[in-house]
């Protein structure tokens, strides 16, 4: 399967499963715990895959990797921000050296 649309995919799977029963659902589960909890995961998250890279095997860092994004996308929805909002500020920074953006900043 082509890779291209499955971030896609997993938001439209998230926006669904928001309001589903917590005791089926992950997701449900995360939003009927709030923002707070969320931010939480995807914090301890955060930290797993840094200690993946630093520690672990290739196969641990790839699904760290995955944990961390679907957390993100997870955050994301929760606060009613479209994937396409973050993918289009990515275009916006696309061929600016982010050593040139820095030294652009004011100071
Ligand atoms: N991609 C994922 C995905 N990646 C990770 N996880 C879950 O994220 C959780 C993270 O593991 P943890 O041990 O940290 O979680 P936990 O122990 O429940 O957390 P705490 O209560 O201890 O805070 C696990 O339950 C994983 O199964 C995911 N859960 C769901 N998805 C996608 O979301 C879809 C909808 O899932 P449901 O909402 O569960 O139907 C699925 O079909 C998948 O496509």
């Amino acid at each position: 399967m082509a890779h291209s649309e499955t971030l896609s995919r997993l938001e439209a799977t998230i926006q669904s499963r928001r309001q589903a029963d917590p005791g089926s659902s992950y997701v449900a589960k995360l939003n009927a715990r709030g923002l707070n909890k969320i931010a939480q995961k995807l914090g301890e998250e955060a930290t797993e895959t840094v200690i993946a890279a630093l520690v672990e095997d290739r196969q641990a860092l790839v699904g760290e990797a995955a944990d961390l994004i679907f957390h993100l996308v997870v955050l994301l929805a929760a606060k009613d921000i479209p994937l396409a909002d973050v993918m289009a500020e990515l275009d916006r920074r696309e061929g600016v050296s982010g050593l040139a953006e820095k030294a652009a900043r004011p100071s």
